[in-house]
């Protein structure tokens, strides 16, 4: 039999679409093979396959499962040390048009036209000699919390991430949810993490909205109490959120009421959404939007979805990586501190290719 990677690097030579990824805590690798170059597109949500949604909804793509040739493989954590950093040199510009950007979210904050809104920024990073299958490996091994994925569409681009966040599991009628939000670097020992107001306000109104907007679709709600997650050498709060879907609802009435959420867009959505597609100096397209397995759960042989927001992410073209970065803005946020929570972030995908 050829091996796992293999059969992969034969495809991407092939020009041929194709996903692999690792659930959080997960010793399996999936992949679907999608079989021709044919673009799907989602159009109600009960297809089964792997999605890969926009982040303003607009689009959304899917590697079908009746097309695919889907592969498994499992592998073991190499130790990688996970605290490399590569060296962080920006030009003065980059920093300042990001903290005005952030700036602009403030006062349009405490002027009243939203409560919170999510700022991103691109970064472009040289990389020659690129090795996506080492590259993909030393994710699975640094990043285990996570959802790690590799997916490649001729029509739609070349992406790959580690991201901490669900954005949606379905299992017959119960689903689950999480709220995350707050963001700070590790430093010292994990028992002795704090967090200030302003995070976890952040983060409270992430869990209010989703609460709120799930009163329209479902029933039986249990939330947790917030929690802190460590994902890579970066700490959230997160709430998990369960229920039940009601008889009549769908996992696309859900999507439609929490995609996206403040925790990658911002509240209220629409006011958010509108300062977010105006101001930032770039298109988000797939970073910020959601991917991962609709109706189909390859692990459990069963019809569940199990959903992921699209963060700490990396598009490749050619020799160069775009690496996408945002923070949640509230009135007291303080632009050079959020420019840091970017550059922190930027090291998830970093450290990674700080391997090579
Ligand atoms: C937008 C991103 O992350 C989101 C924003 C967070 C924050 O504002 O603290 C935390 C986790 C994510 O929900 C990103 O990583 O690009």
């Amino acid at each position: 039999m050829i091996h796992f990677f293999d059969k992969i690097k034969q495809h991407k030579s092939q020009n041929l679409p194709f996903v692999m990824y690792s659930k959080p805590s997960s010793e399996s690798v999936f992949a679907l093979l999608q079989s021709n170059a044919t673009l799907c597109k989602v159009e109600d949500f009960t297809e089964k396959g792997f999605v890969f949604a926009s982040f303003d909804g607009s689009q959304a793509f899917l590697i079908p499962q009746s097309l695919s040739e889907i592969i498994q493989t499992t592998f073991e954590c190499k130790s990688i040390s996970s605290t490399q950093q590569l060296p962080v040199l920006y030009e003065k510009e980059t920093q300042a048009n990001f903290e005005n950007l952030v700036q602009s979210g403030i006062e349009a904050i405490k002027k009243g036209e939203f409560k919170k809104v999510v700022l991103s920024r691109e970064e472009v990073i040289e990389l020659p000699n690129f090795d996506f299958i080492s590259f993909f490996e030393d994710l699975l091994s640094l990043y285990q919390s996570t959802f790690v994925y590799c997916f490649f569409h001729p029509e739609i681009g070349f992406w790959m991430g580690a991201t901490p966040e669900q954005l949606l599991q379905v299992n017959q009628h119960t689903f689950e949810t999480t709220a995350l939000a707050g963001t700070q670097k590790e430093a010292g020992l994990d028992s002795e993490i704090v967090w200030q107001q302003k995070e976890k306000e952040e983060q409270q109104y992430v869990t209010d909205f989703i609460l709120k907007k799930l009163k329209k679709v479902a029933t039986d709600v249990v939330v947790s109490q917030p929690y802190s997650l460590k994902a890579g050498a970066i700490w959230h709060i997160k709430t998990d959120i369960s229920g039940k879907m009601n008889s009549n609802s769908s996992i696309k009435d859900i999507l439609d009421l929490l995609h996206p959420t403040p925790a990658v867009c911002g509240l209220p959505k629409k006011k958010a959404m509108e300062f977010i597609l105006d101001k930032e100096p770039y298109n988000r397209t797939f970073y910020s939007g959601f991917l991962g397995e609709l109706n189909t759960n390859f692990e459990k042989k069963t019809n569940g979805s199990d959903l992921f927001v699209n963060l700490r992410c990396m598009q490749i073209q050619e020799n160069q990586a775009k690496l996408y970065m945002g923070c949640g803005i509230t009135q007291d946020s303080i632009p050079e501190k959020e420019w840091e929570e970017s550059v922190n972030k930027s090291q998830t995908m970093k450290r990674g290719l700080g391997n090579r």
